[in-house]
């Protein structure tokens, strides 16, 4: 099912002409994966940082670069029209000399590239933290209209088995509206993989069992959610066994719409969101996607540090099959 979720993307994106811009352009992992994606002519690789030191990795790797657009933010020919247009976008919130300084950094540039249309968008963070990949998306790109906080999922799959988590990424401590919302828009995106989202909003609690101020917030959450998506199949509270295991969710949330057979799973912190996504990765097996940020107005994608070559390609895909509105 991997094979065929990724081949499925990638037969999606290729041909559109997507453009991609990778801001860590001396990583390896980064490099591999915008050579194997010009090599392969399924997007249009644009990768940031010095051409000569790119030049040298990639011949000492091994890759070709042939389709490959490598760009120096210090010696682009549109620089000042970025700067004007970053300093337009941040009204009173930067002037032309920090707005200068901090497009000398490759995450701001290449965010501004996708602001400007100049890129479809953008993968980052293999060597950078999330808070240093996003902030510029954040600031620059903004979330869409009706969208309060973007968040950021993973696609866990393992064989046939896809999963969706959320948000293992950017919200700290969301309240019961942000939960509602990342709740109904990691369903949109769990459509994105061809899922038929079944979501779950999870906590150590389920139905009552326990109750506190952390529990409260949940079950609001659940609340808000269903009327805010009254289609969407969604319940909660659940501890994930109950939202995994039919015969756990029999004894324990017997009248539940959700059956032991929830997909999307949502995290009731970003410290259970992180540390769970991390455990089904590293002691589950699971291959972890992401995290795909979504909501913004364009796509912005965050890598883990801990990624390989191979996530950086298919977050590439998924970001390019975002911003073909998929
Ligand atoms: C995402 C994060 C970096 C934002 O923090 P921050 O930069 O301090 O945010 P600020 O409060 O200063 O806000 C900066 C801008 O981003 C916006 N913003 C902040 N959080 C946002 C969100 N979730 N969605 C959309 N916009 C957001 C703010 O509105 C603000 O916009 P403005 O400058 O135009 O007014 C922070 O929440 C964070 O560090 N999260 C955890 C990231 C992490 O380590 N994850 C684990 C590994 S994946
Ligand atoms: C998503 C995530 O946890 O990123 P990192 O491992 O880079 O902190």
């Amino acid at each position: 099912m991997t094979t065929d979720l990724f081949t499925a993307l990638k037969a999606k994106v290729t041909d559109t002409g997507r453009k991609i811009v990778f801001p860590e352009g001396t990583d390896d992992r980064i490099l591999t994966a915008a050579s194997r994606l010009a090599t392969e002519q399924v997007l249009q690789p644009i990768v940031l940082g010095d051409e000569q030191a790119i030049r040298v990795k990639a011949a000492a790797l091994g890759l070709p670069l042939e389709g490959v657009e490598i760009v120096n933010p210090r010696r682009y020919g549109g620089f000042d029209e970025l700067v004007s247009a970053f300093v337009e976008r941040r009204k009173g919130k930067v002037t032309e000399e920090t707005a200068r300084e901090l497009l000398f950094d490759e995450n701001y540039f290449g965010t501004m590239l996708v602001y400007t249309g100049a890129a479809d968008g953008l993968v980052s963070g293999a060597a950078h933290s999330t808070a240093d990949t996003v902030r510029p998306a954040l600031q620059i790109i903004k979330t869409k209209p009706g969208v309060g906080k973007t968040s950021g999922v993973f696609i866990m799959v393992r064989g046939d088995e896809k999963y969706v988590f959320a948000d293992c990424a950017i919200n700290i401590a969301p309240n019961s509206h942000d939960l509602a919302e990342i709740a109904v828009e990691s369903a949109r995106t769990a459509k994105m993989f061809g899922l038929k989202p079944r979501v779950a909003l999870l906590s150590f609690s389920t139905k009552g069992s326990a109750s506190s101020p952390e529990t409260e917030k949940v079950v609001e959450a659940v609340r808000l959610a269903k009327e805010m998506a009254p289609d969407l199949i969604l319940d909660g509270e659940f501890q994930f066994d109950a939202a995994f295991v039919p015969e756990v969710a029999k004894k324990k949330a017997p009248d539940s719409v959700i059956q032991g057979d929830a997909n999307v799973f949502i995290f009731p912190s970003l410290e259970a969101g992180n540390i769970g996504y991390k455990i089904a990765q590293r002691l589950g097996g699971f291959e972890a996607v992401g995290p795909i940020l979504q909501g913004l107005n364009k796509p912005v994608n965050d890598l883990s540090r801990g990624c390989n070559a191979e996530d950086a390609y298919k977050l590439a895909l998924i970001t390019a099959a975002q911003s073909l509105g998929e």
